[in-house]
Parts: C-alpha cells; structure tokens; sequence
C-alpha cells in the first residue's frame, strides 16, 4: 500500500505514536507529556474544551507546531525532527480549505501532483478516491459549486490521495450544520474503515467521539487525563472532569456506611437499592450518576436531596436544570412535566446510579 513516491520510506504496519509530547509558544505551554498512541488502521479521538491542546497536538504530529519535548514516531521512525513536508502525513485542517481554482479532481490530484507521481498511477489514485468519497459525478465541479459536506469529502479525499501513514482530522464536521453533522459523522465513520488508514480526529464533540474513535485521549489544560475505549471512559471515567465532559453524568465521592453511601460531606444519604452496585470498596467510593437519572420528588421525601434551582431551561424532551446542593453546583436533565421550584427534591431513579471502585 505505500506509494513509490512517498517523500520517506515507510512501512505502515507501526501506527502512530506520540511520546511524553510537550508543544510550547513561548510562555504558553499548550500541551504538557501527552502520550497516545493510533495503531494501523485504527481511529483515536482526541477530545477536550476549548484551548486544552487538541489541535496543538495534531499539529506537532503534522510538524506545524514546536515540539519542546518529547517524541513522535510514524511508521516505525522517528519523525520529530523531520519537516512537515517530508512527513507522509494526510492532514484535513478545521476550515478544510480546498484550492478554489481547482476541479475537485484536481484538489484530490494535487498531492500526488506534488510528489510527481506518474499520470496513470495518479489517475488511478484520484479516481479511487472519488468513489471512497462518493464525488465520481462531482469531478469536474470547482468547491464553490458544492456543498458544505461535499467540500468536506473533497478535502478527505485529498488529504487520503497520497496514502498517508497517518489521517490527521481538525474537528472535521465543526464547520457543517448541526442537522447535517449525524448523517456526515456515520459517513465519515463509513470512509475510515474502507480506507484501514491510522487516524486522529480531534473534535470537541461527545457524540464524535465515542462513534468514531476505537479509543480516545481526553485533554485538559494541555494534560492528557484519560485514554482508553469509549466504554471504559463512559463507565469507569477518571475523574469528575471525564465524567462531566465524556460521559453526562457527575461523579461524587462517597463514603458506605451499611444499607446506605454518604454523599456531598454527609449531607446526602443514599439507600444502597437504588444502586447498581458494582466493585465494592471500603471508605471512599465514587458514585456515577448520569445526568438523567434524577427524578424531581417531593423535598420532604427522606431519600431525595434538597436542592437549590439557579437556573433551569425547557429543551422539548426534557428540561436542563443547573441546582446547586450542599455546596455543589450540578447540572442535570429532567423529565419535561416535572414541577420545578426553587427548592427541589433530587432522587436517583432506581439502579440508575453505580459505586465504582476508589480512585488508585
Ligand atoms: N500559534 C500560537 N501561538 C501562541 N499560543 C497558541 C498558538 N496556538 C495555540 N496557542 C495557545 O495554546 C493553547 C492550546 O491551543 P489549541 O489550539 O491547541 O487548543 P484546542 O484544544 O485545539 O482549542 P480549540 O478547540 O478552541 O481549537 C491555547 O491557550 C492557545 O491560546
């Protein structure tokens, strides 16, 4: 599969790896011993709020941004020192600028144009790409002739013409309708496994990246906090952070005590029935509650935490309330016919909420 005109030789069997990554602008330290790693044909996720280091980091990988420490490695060599140019790297920027002057055949061309490929391969290439893509009756359209998400697949195709080692995707779908986005991101998941090309997608979107990575790298402030499968980080994330950003749930700290946990310092006292109870664990636990398993009961029921309303919004199926209890400030997801106050009483839904085991 490696083209005879890559700029280095490679062997695309090693993936990607990213080693103890720090990627600094002067005083701002942007990304800070990030370590990850994208297996052949595999997609990693990176995902993070705004200004954590996610496009710093693919950046470094393509060689436009500082490497002030660490060690990146591409198709079983060591490229951190190596020019972007010379990198055979697929790189799909977040506006996916596609050359306006050309054809969309040429935009797809245009890589194999660089490295002078022969015109029989490069034709070959680019009308392989233009079926992966879906564009074979676009090919002679200019990208002003086309849609968001045709230009879009343009800038894929392109960015895949070249048979990179590595598919690097700046928040790929950020720039397209969010009612078009469900219908592009399974498209894209479609055209990712036909390639087996290693990709990193960074997206600040949960829905992303739980569908598209194989496994995902969460970012905060420049420092990797998890990365495992989708699974793992839904079901056992890392922290409150993780579980706030990844997995729509809160994750408090809590203390067992017989048939009830301790939450929020005490002030919260939870009958164990109501959890789906996984590994136990003596003193501290943290409890999982995804942010709809709450129900709104009465503030005197005994079970049900007592509750401040700061702000609540109706959104159709459900309404978003932010309370805040015991000195904690949590944003939750309740049925839309719920009676809301400015005090309420929380419950959790039985078996809605799971003990996982203490933090190591
Ligand atoms: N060229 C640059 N010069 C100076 N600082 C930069 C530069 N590029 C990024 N930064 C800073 O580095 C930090 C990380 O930025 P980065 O673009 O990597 O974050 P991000 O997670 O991709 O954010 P976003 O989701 O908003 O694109 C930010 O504080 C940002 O201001």
């Amino acid at each position: 599969m490696t083209s005879p005109h890559s700029p280095v030789p490679s062997s695309r069997g090693a993936g990607l790896t990213v080693h103890d990554l720090t990627v600094r602008y002067g005083s701002t330290t942007a990304a800070a011993n990030v370590s990850l790693d994208v297996a052949p044909a595999e997609t990693v996720a990176v995902i993070g709020p705004s200004g954590c280091g996610k496009s710093s980091t693919l950046r470094a990988v393509a060689g436009l941004a500082p490497v002030a420490e660490g060690r990146i490695t591409l198709a079983g060599r060591d490229i951190t020192a190596l020019a972007a140019a010379r990198r055979n790297i697929g790189l799909v920027p977040q506006n996916y600028a596609v050359f306006p002057h050309m054809s969309v055949a040429g935009n797809i061309g245009y890589g194999l144009r660089a490295r002078r490929t022969p015109e029989p391969l490069r034709r070959e290439r680019v009308r392989a790409m233009l079926d992966l893509t879906r564009l074979e009756e676009l090919a002679d359209r200019r990208p002003d002739q086309l849609s968001g998400g045709q230009r879009q697949r343009v800038a894929l195709a392109r960015a895949l013409a070249i048979e990179p080692d590595v598919l690097l995707l700046d928040e790929p779908l950020a720039a397209l309708d969010p009612q078009l986005r469900g219908g592009l991101r399974r498209e894209l998941a479609a055209m990712l496994s036909a390639t087996e090309c290693a990709t990193l997608i960074v997206t600040h979107d949960q829905h992303e990246a739980l569908s598209l990575g194989s496994r995902i790298a969460i970012l905060r402030d420049g420092h990797l906090v998890q990365f495992d499968t989708p699974q793992v980080l839904w079901n056992d994330p890392a922290d409150a952070f993780v579980a706030d950003f990844l997995a729509n749930a809160l994750l408090l700290d809590v203390h067992r005590n017989h048939d009830h946990v301790l939450a929020l310092d005490g002030r919260w006292r939870i009958p164990l029935g109501q959890l789906a109870v996984r590994p136990t664990g003596h003193g501290v636990s943290r409890l999982l509650l995804r942010r709809d398993s709450f129900t709104v009961t009465d503030t005197a029921d005994e079970a049900a935490l007592e509750a401040e309303v700061t702000h609540s919004e109706f959104a159709g199926d459900s309404v978003q309330l932010t309370v805040r209890a015991a000195g904690t400030t949590m944003s939750l997801r309740v049925a839309p016919d719920a009676r809301i106050g400015r005090t309420v009483g929380l419950s959790v839904a039985g078996g809605a909420a799971t003990l996982l085991s203490p933090t190591a």
